[in-house]
Parts: C-alpha cells; structure tokens; sequence
C-alpha cells in the first residue's frame, strides 16, 4: 500500500450527504424513464487521502464527480468539496481543485503545450514568478520537456496524458480528481503516472479521488476504496478489506508451443478459457494461497510453456465478485 496517510482534524476535502442524481431517459417513442445514477451517497474524504472509487460500467462515478466539481446540479441531498458549494462557488471552487478526465481533454488541441499551461496559469492568476516555478517542476517531474512546443493533437495519448495531469495541477490544488487517468496507457506509461501522482501527493499533500477500471491503479495509489453499485455506496475501506471480502485473483497467461486441451488438475488454479486451440490458456489464481511460479511449474509439467505473464487483478472482475458474494 502506498504512502502514509495524513491525519486531518479540519473539514473534510469531500463531503456529501444522501447525495442523489436521477436522470430522465428517452425509451421508446415519446417515452421516458428515469435513472437514479447516485442514491443517497453519505461519504466523507480527509485532506491527503488518496481514494478509489471503483463500480462497473454505469455505476454512477463520473455522475459523481461531476456533482464534486459542481458541474451537475444534485437531485437530492448535498455535496462540499473544499468546503465549498460546487455549484454556487464552482468559481472558488476552481481554484482549489484539479481534474482530469480521461477521454476529455481540457487542453487547447491546436496550440503547443506550452501556451496551454500559459493560458491556463492568466486563468488561475498566478503570478510570473509562481507560473515558472511550477510549470518547470512539473514538466521536469512529468517529463514535459521534449514536446512542450508540439501541439496537443500531435502527442501521443501518454504524452497527452502527462500534460492533462500538469495541466490539473498548476495551481496547486489540494483536491485532485481523476477520472479513469490511465485508460489506454501502455505499462510503462501507467506505471510513470502512478509514481509521478505518489511522489506529487508525497511533497505536497495532495488529497486524490480516482476512477478507475484498472486494479493497479487501486493497489498502487489508493488508501481507501469506496465501491459503489447502482449508484449506491456498497464498500468503504482498504483494499485489504476487499481483498477478505473478494480474494484478488491475478491471472496467468501462458502461450504453449503446441495446440493443448484446456488444462486441468491445476493447483489452485481456475482455468478461465483458451484462444487459438488452446495455444493460449488463461489460469486466475490467488496469490494469498499459491505464486505465479507454483503455477507455472505445474503448467510446465502437462505442456511445454513458450511464453507468459501475469495479469492485474481486474477491477470488473473484483465488483462483479463483491456482488455475487452479497447474494446479487
Ligand atoms: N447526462 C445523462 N443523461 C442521462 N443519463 C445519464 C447521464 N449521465 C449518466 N447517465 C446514466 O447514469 C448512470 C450512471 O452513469 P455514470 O456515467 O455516472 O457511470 P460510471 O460509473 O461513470 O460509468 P463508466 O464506468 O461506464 O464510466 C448510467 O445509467 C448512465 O446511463
């Protein structure tokens, strides 16, 4: 797990109470129907916590977060980030918060990255003195530097990324919320953000909410899990806690030099399904029971192993397991 948490006597960074967004949905023809995305969330985050809030597809976490960052206005029941009315002060708000949403970009597509964290530091006021500083440690931190004169729409999707996490950060927020920030990363460039984003909440205390389908993402930065079901709040704790709730299988993927039946008898190992006449057979397995190496031993015992990896835990598997263990 990562990093110490910060203890904080203040006001919490979020709080809501019974927060509640219905939406109304086109069926068919003149029709609608309506959607409740969140129901009745009652959650409190501390200054430097960093959280996750995970649920499967249409949870209701972007709804959220957009209520967080006031730009939604709530059904029902109320939201304070930073101490804040988001709606009312989303102005002040802005100044004290950061987001990043994967798939959007809140960069200028046509100007050089550069110019965008110009603009954006005459928006947020800061000063000459204090723009230069901070853009220099985060184009050094986040690696900037080789392409702060290319326009946005000619990075690639981890550069792009990288100035979209700078780009949220400029002013120094002490919330920062993200929302899915590494989908579409390669390893490498998921593993950079994650150690950019500790080292960042590390020296300046930070307090992050992330979104996110991907387990490492959660193992690697986050304290605390929220999980949330139909817009409801169905977990709040470690990953330590879900891990006793929902053991957090990994699963190996091992490529055979020759079409193999699907293999069986493995030690504490499901077999998950094979692609290509079983060249490739996917194996979950728990790694609070056996290794990844026990496994592969047993493997190499039935069939001759070519290649192979381990894959994270996926976040869609571990939510889907967390409800069928509550009986849904
Ligand atoms: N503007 C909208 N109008 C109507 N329905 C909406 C709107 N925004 C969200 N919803 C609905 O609210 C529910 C929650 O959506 P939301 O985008 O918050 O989920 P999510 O957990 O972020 O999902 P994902 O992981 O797929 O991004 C879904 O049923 C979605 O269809």
């Amino acid at each position: 797990m990562p990093g110490p948490s910060t203890p904080s006597t203040g006001e919490p960074v979020i709080r809501t109470e019974s927060l509640t967004r219905r939406f109304r949905v086109r069926t068919k023809g003149l029709r609608s129907k309506e959607v409740t995305a969140v129901e009745d969330l009652t959650i409190n985050v501390a200054a430097g916590e960093s959280v996750g809030y995970i649920g499967a597809n249409g949870a209701g976490k972007s709804t959220t977060i957009k209520m967080l960052a006031g730009i939604l206005v709530p059904s029902s029941g109320t939201a304070r980030t930073c101490g804040l009315e988001p709606v009312t002060q989303r102005r002040r708000l802005a100044r004290r918060l950061g987001v990043v949403f994967g798939q959007r970009s809140q960069l200028w597509w046509d100007l050089p990255l550069a110019e965008s964290f110009g603009i954006l530091a005459a928006v947020h006021d800061l000063s000459k003195n204090r723009e230069h500083e901070r853009t220099a440690e985060l184009v050094e931190h986040l690696e900037l530097g080789e392409f702060l004169a290319t326009p946005v729409r000619q990075l690639s999707l981890g550069q792009r990324m990288r100035g979209e996490v700078a780009a949220a950060l400029l002013h120094s927020p002490e919330l920062l919320v993200l929302d899915e920030p590494t989908i579409g990363l390669d390893v490498v460039s998921k593993q950079r953000l994650r150690e950019f984003l500790l080292a960042e909440r590390a020296v300046h205390g930070t307090t992050l909410l992330l979104t996110t389908h991907d387990m490492g993402d959660v193992s690697r930065l986050c304290e605390r899990i929220l999980l949330v079901d139909q817009g409801r709040l169905a977990y709040d704790g470690t990953l330590a806690g879900l891990s006793k709730t929902v053991a957090m299988r990994r699963v190996l993927v091992v490529d055979l030099t020759a079409p193999t039946p699907d293999l069986h008898g493995l030690p504490h190992a499901e077999h998950l399904g094979s692609e290509a006449d079983g060249l490739r057979q996917r194996l979950a397995f728990d790694p609070e029971v056996t290794t990844a190496a026990a496994l592969l031993a047993a493997v190499s015992d039935q069939a001759a192993v070519r290649d192979l990896s381990v894959e994270e835990p996926d976040v869609e598997d571990v939510v889907r397991r967390v409800y069928v263990s509550r009986g849904r």
